[in-house]
């Protein structure tokens, strides 16, 4: 593959033929080059959409990446058919940012451009057009010819209609001009059938008729000729109130919604009366499907520690492009990006602040838009597709010069960012596993930063190991915040030994003793418990107390978590579900029990033994629903809810000010898990959700449950030694070659049949070793899970050098051996997977 990066072209005068590589929605590794035709030569450029063939039948919308004089040498090149718009869609920033991110990633540039545009946005053969619904042929100043009124006729009555109906409904082949024609006169809207189609949201509203409301004596006469009229006598005087066009006759031209007329109880039929006598007008028009929000205030006031990490953030961009604001949990980070992101504004920049998940830092989103109002842009994963593609119009159109959101926000087409903010930049939802591109949103943010000459600020109480490092190598400049806002103080911590509890006959459902009475303490002075355990269901598994015989998932290689809602066992890998058995399949005992702790039985658990509280729970199975999170999250925050027990979603970003204990039910669990950044992650999650307590005036309380109580990360935590932990475990790093001293690769091959996956997986990895760079190959190995839906997995780890250019040399290599292998017969329907910095 030609690489783009840094290489970009203008179109250059000249009388030789001129081509375009072309970006197709499709999974192939290559772009594909297409001829100019002369008559489009003026109309076409980097970032246009073009329409083109692609193999013998298929008609595709591609995006122009590089326009040049050099022809295909191994093809010839067929023609670009027609350019959809008079203008480019995606500017030239985001077609490198692209680029890098094929290259980088390993995987195929189209790939990117599929989760880079809102399916709005996308174009293929699957096009259909329908009405624009603001469009009114008799004030249109565009004329239309007569097959675009044919054309207009046929989608009145069928809504929708394909490129194919248009061309029998025309009776003629090539139709993309009429089409072309039509949209830019307004008339018709093209979207994408596959997925959900773009709907602007449409609103009817009320005027008067222009003539009369520039008129008193007009106005008055219609009042005289109503007056034995009560009902229409009634609309026009509340369309007066609400608009007075009497005071100021442009008011007018706004109208009033219709809806407004409606609800407050006027006669629907006298209205229509008074539309059809022409005094008052109906018409229509597209609304944002956002509120306008003003914003209420004007600046912050920091606090003295504030400030003067606000003055160091500064001087550190002087030298630095990306810095570290390393600020304990509430230290107040968000008016620092508060007051980062004003400036950047007012100096006439775009600013990008990334969140984990924005559902979960609602609280933040409100401050912001208490101070950025309507101008702010949020930018969500549970967004439908309409309202992405308001927010990508809005960044186009300047209406948001800021913009808020999570991963997949980094696709927006800026044209000229001044700042980005990741915030919780440790967070793992950063990076994106499943499709390609499986990229790392903070390490792409700071890609895309870099490309606009932009300053990256990273903030987090618990930075990632990688970043730490950065910024102790001095890559990335380091401000610290080390006290609370407001001199609140950090949480007292405790630790609770299950074994000597349970010895004593002191642990009840789960709960030591002294975690008992601290709840009890908090209900007791009417504040707020937090209790987090990173499993969902009710229990991990069921097994038999005769046998020993534990359900297992028909597709996965993973036991089956039991829910007691529902009565059912789910795999959490593929969602398989079955009723639980009466008796155990294998013995026929019938001494079935639950084994281990979920979120659903600590739930009930805490029913029975505060029977008083209020409880409530917050995981991925309570929160499905679009607005799931935010109903609990104010429930909990308006003090509806004694308890909130959770999964880690509870300790991402929750600012209550009558949290004061939290308790961690089972922290070896997350001690224990088989993976390098096992150590790294259980101290973020455990600093992360103890933060959230006590931070006003009270102090907070935390209570570990372990088993272990001796080993040293506890004592780290408790002490906020986040620096020796870090040292401490990076020597293991270190010495085992693991991130961020070398650079890893996953490579995973995954195929029905055992056998053939085997062969495929051992093949593939003899053929990476004879790649000619510095690495150390591991595996390949049965996956952690051996199996997920019906796939069986092996897994092969690369560690690379990260001087030099072993890391790109690999991956280019890599991409060969796996287009020659997917070519061979031998293993076509096997799927190979590369996944970069994988997580
Ligand atoms: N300058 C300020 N003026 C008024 N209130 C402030 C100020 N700074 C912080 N606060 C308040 O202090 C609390 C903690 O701030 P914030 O949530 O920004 O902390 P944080 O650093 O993001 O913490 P965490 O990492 O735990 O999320 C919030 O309620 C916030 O409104
Ligand atoms: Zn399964």
């Amino acid at each position: 593959m030609e690489t783009l990066f840094g290489d970009l072209e203008e179109i250059k005068d000249g009388d030789s033929a001129f081509f375009a590589d072309v970006i197709l929605p499709v999974p192939i590794p290559k772009m594909f080059t297409y001829k100019i035709p002369r008559n489009l030569k003026e109309e076409i450029g980097i970032g246009f959409r073009v329409i083109v063939q692609f193999g013998k039948k298929k008609i595709l919308t591609g995006i122009i990446a590089k326009v040049h004089q050099k022809p295909p040498t191994s093809y010839e090149a067929k023609p670009i058919l027609d350019v959809l718009e008079a203008h480019a869609s995606v500017n030239p920033i985001q077609i490198r940012f692209w680029a890098w991110m094929a290259e980088y990633y390993c995987c195929h540039i189209g790939e990117v451009m599929n989760a880079a545009l809102p399916s709005g946005l996308k174009l293929s053969s699957e096009s259909k057009i329908q009405l624009n619904p603001t469009f009114d042929a008799d004030t249109s100043p565009y004329p239309l010819d007569d097959r675009e009124e044919l054309l207009l006729q046929a989608l009145r009555q069928k809504e929708e209609m394909s490129y194919e109906d248009c061309e029998v409904v025309l009776g003629i082949k090539s139709i993309h001009g009429i089409i072309k024609s039509l949209v830019i006169k307004e008339a018709i809207l093209v979207f994408e059938e596959v997925k959900e189609k773009y709907n602007p949201k449409v609103e009817t509203r009320i005027r008067l008729n222009s003539e009369i409301s520039r008129d008193k004596k007009a106005l008055e006469a219609v009042f005289n000729e109503v007056s034995s009229k009560p009902k229409q006598e009634e609309i026009l005087l509340k369309y007066l109130q609400e608009v007075p066009v009497y005071r100021n006759p442009e008011l007018n031209q706004k109208g009033l919604e219709k809806k407004v007329l409606i609800d407050a109880g006027m006669s629907v039929s006298s209205l229509k009366t008074l539309i059809k006598n022409g005094v008052l007008e109906e018409y229509k028009i597209i609304v944002s499907r956002f509120e306008d929000e003003q914003s209420l205030e004007e600046g912050v006031v920091l606090s003295e520690g504030q400030q003067q990490a606000q003055q160091e953030i500064k001087a550190a961009f002087e030298e630095k492009n990306t810095v570290l604001l390393h600020g304990i949990t509430g230290s107040g980070k968000t008016e620092v990006y508060i007051t980062l992101i004003q400036e950047a504004l007012a100096g006439g920049s775009q600013v990008l602040l990334l969140l984990p998940e924005i559902a979960l830092t609602t609280h933040i989103v409100g401050r912001l838009r208490q101070v950025f109002g309507g101008k702010m842009g949020v930018y969500h994963s549970k967004y439908s597709d309409n309202e992405r593609v308001e927010v990508w119009n809005g960044v186009l159109s300047g209406k948001f010069s800021f913009v808020v959101g999570v991963r997949s926000s980094i696709f927006l087409p800026f044209d000229s960012l001044g700042l980005v903010i990741v915030d919780e930049e440790h967070e793992i939802s950063f990076k994106q596993f499943d499709p390609a591109p499986r990229f790392h949103a903070r390490d792409a943010a700071i890609m895309l930063s870099w490309l606009h000459q932009a300053k990256t600020l990273l903030g987090t109480a618990t930075p990632s190991f990688e970043t730490f490092y950065n910024a102790r190598m001095k890559k990335y400049g380091y401000v610290t915040l080390e006290k609370r806002y407001g001199d609140a103080q950090l949480p007292e911590y405790h630790l609770a030994d299950m074994l000597v509890d349970k010895k004593k006959n002191l642990l009840k459902l789960d709960f030591t003793r002294l975690m008992r009475e601290k709840i009890q303490d908090a209900l007791n002075n009417q504040e707020q418990v937090l209790i987090f355990q990173n499993r969902r269901g009710y229990a991990p598994y069921i097994s038999c107390e005769d046998c020993g015989w534990i359900p297992e998932c028909e597709h996965c290689d993973v036991s089956l978590t039991y829910h007691q809602f529902g009565a059912e066992m789910r795999c959490h890998y593929c969602g398989f579900k079955e009723k639980v058995p009466h008796s155990c399949p294998a013995c026929g005992s019938s001494k079935l029990s639950a084994v281990g702790l979920g979120t659903e039985r600590i739930e009930e658990s805490l029913g029975l033994l505060f029977p008083e509280a209020r409880i409530a729970r917050m995981d991925l199975d309570t929160t499905r629903s679009k607005y799931g999170y935010q109903r609990i999250l104010e429930d909990f925050g308006s003090g509806n809810v004694d308890i909130l027990v959770g999964t880690q979603m509870i300790t991402k970003g929750l600012d209550f000010e009558k949290v004061t204990v939290v308790g961690i039910m089972d922290a070896d669990r997350i001690l224990y898990f088989p993976d390098f950044r096992a150590g790294e992650r259980a101290f973020q999650q455990l600093t992360q959700v103890a933060g959230r307590a006590g931070r006003r005036e009270k102090r907070g309380v935390v209570i570990i449950q372990t088993r272990r109580p001796e080993q040293q990360i506890f004592q780290q935590i408790m002490a906020g030694d986040y620096k020796n932990f870090y040292i401490q475990e990076m020597g293991e790093r270190q010495r085992f070659f693991y991130p961020p001293f070398v650079k890893l690769l996953k490579i995973t091959t995954r195929h029905k049949d055992f056998k053939t996956a085997e062969k495929a997986a051992k093949h593939l990895h003899n053929l990476m070793g004879d790649i000619q760079v510095k690495k150390i190959l591991l595996g390949p190995e049965k996956g952690l899970i051996g199996k997920i839906k019906n796939q069986f997995i092996f897994e092969s780890i690369a560690k690379l050098d990260r001087t030099g250019n072993a890391q790109s040399q690999f991956k280019h290599e890599l991409l060969l051996i796996l287009e020659e292998l997917q070519a061979h017969k031998e293993f076509r329907g096997i799927r190979f997977i590369v996944d970069v910095d994988p997580y």
